[in-house]
């Protein structure tokens, strides 16, 4: 059966959703699946954006079909090479074999290396600004390097305003029968999940980001389409405000994020201690995480989203708790910045923990050490209390300081 929406006069949803997947880049965990979105514009010219994964290909068939009712594909616009839109680029060329399939250099380039068919005779290169008529609608190309691979491109159709933005914009999560995020409730349904895609898989590229801000500053966006997830059309500022936000590395909210490693539940301890701590002097948005058990996109998700962060966690074998250690080096490889850091060690006879975690967070920009950091001896005793006083003092102190400004 065929399932497929218009969004707009001419413009067809003809996407799928896979909710059987369990990890996204086989790395990030799906609790609702994922949507793949692809566009259809019936104009004079007919014209698909992006295709689809290979897991919703039957569904994606079937779509273009029954839409097309015979008509020939004109052009197969291509944003993004990435193997989750680009599943079907080989079954819409044998179908369609006069189809021109529109990229750049660098698309190409990888479509090459992915695929084993010749497409040089469909091959239409295009650059920044360029433009191609379909009769009514018209798409601008707008190229996004690095947001989140150098080939990506997005198109801005200038009849309507809107906005194809590669995986721009996206989200975890399934579509729903709710294809617009005034169908949906966004804020509780997506928007956690919005901001994980994006800290996880777009978050080291926020220059790049930037960069396409001021591209597309000068157009009027009516709607927005990602390749995964919810269109926009009604509260746009929602999502454009938290990605120039997320992509400046701005925290979105005052909170203190407090994430541990621990084996005997020592550090476990001081942790919660310390957030009672922290709730007692007021502050309110604290989230406690054992890095072993949350996966860590989702830690790493809060850490976008709060201004506050504390790490706890063991010495082992002279390094760091190897789940901490990880946590630190992903969050060093999407480049966080901006947040104060307050950090607490264990060790039983010889100490490292605290010293490398100390050393992580100096080496990523602008992350602010504050409190005294010390290092636990195997279980926090109660004549130590001073100690988690005065940090819970220093951090509190920062957080609620910066709320009342
Ligand atoms: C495999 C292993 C290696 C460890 N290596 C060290 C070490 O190199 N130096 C040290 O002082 N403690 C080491 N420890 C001990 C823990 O760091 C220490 O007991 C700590 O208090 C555990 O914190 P927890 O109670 O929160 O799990 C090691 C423990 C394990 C299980």
């Amino acid at each position: 059966m065929y399932n497929v929406r218009e969004i707009s006069p001419q413009i067809y949803w003809i996407g799928g959703n896979d909710r059987r997947l369990e990890q996204f880049e086989n790395l990030f965990p799906l609790t609702n699946g994922v949507s793949y979105n692809s566009w259809l514009i019936l104009d004079e010219k007919t014209a698909i954006i992006d295709t689809v994964d290979d897991a919703v290909t039957d569904q994606y068939l079937e779509n273009i079909e029954h839409l097309m009712q015979g008509r020939e594909l004109d052009y197969l616009i291509i944003n993004h090479m990435e193997p989750d839109h680009c599943g079907n680029i080989e079954n819409l060329v044998r179908r369609y074999p006069n189809v021109k399939v529109v990229g750049n250099k660098k698309s190409f380039q990888l479509f090459n290396q992915f695929y084993n068919m010749d497409i040089t005779d469909n091959q239409m290169l295009v650059g920044e600004g360029d433009e191609i008529s379909l009769g009514k609608h018209n798409l601008k190309i707008i190229t996004a390097p690095m947001v989140h691979w150098p080939e990506v491109m997005m198109n801005y159709e200038t009849t309507e305003g809107i906005l194809f933005a590669a995986d721009a914009f996206g989200t975890f999560g399934a579509l729903t029968g709710n294809l617009f995020d005034d169908e949906v409730d966004y804020r509780n349904l997506y928007l956690d999940e919005s901001r994980r895609y994006y800290a996880n898989i777009v978050g080291k590229f926020g220059a790049q980001v930037q960069s396409v801000f001021r591209k597309i500053s000068s157009f009027k966006i009516n709607m927005i389409c990602s390749l995964h997830g919810p269109i926009f059309r009604s509260d746009l500022n929602l999502i454009l405000d938290l990605y120039d936000k997320w992509s400046k590395y701005e925290p979105e909210k005052e909170g203190v994020v407090i994430f541990y490693g621990s084996m005997y539940g020592n550090t476990a301890n001081t942790a919660d201690a310390l957030a009672n701590k922290l709730g007692q002097r007021g502050v309110k948005d604290i989230r406690v995480y054992d890095v072993s058990k949350t996966h860590p996109s989702y830690i790493i998700s809060d850490i976008w989203k709060y201004s506050h962060l504390v790490a706890a966690a063991p010495t082992y074998n002279m390094g760091l708790y190897y789940p901490m250690d990880n946590l630190l080096h992903e969050m060093a490889a999407l480049g966080v910045k901006n947040r104060k850091v307050a950090i607490i060690g264990n060790h039983s006879w010889s100490s490292a923990a605290q010293k490398l975690m100390t050393e992580r967070f100096s080496s990523m920009k602008n992350m602010e050490i504050i409190g005294e950091t010390f290092d636990i001896k195997s279980r926090l005793k109660d004549d130590e209390e001073q100690k988690l006083d005065d940090l819970a003092d220093v951090i509190a102190a920062s957080v609620l300081g910066n709320t009342e400004e």
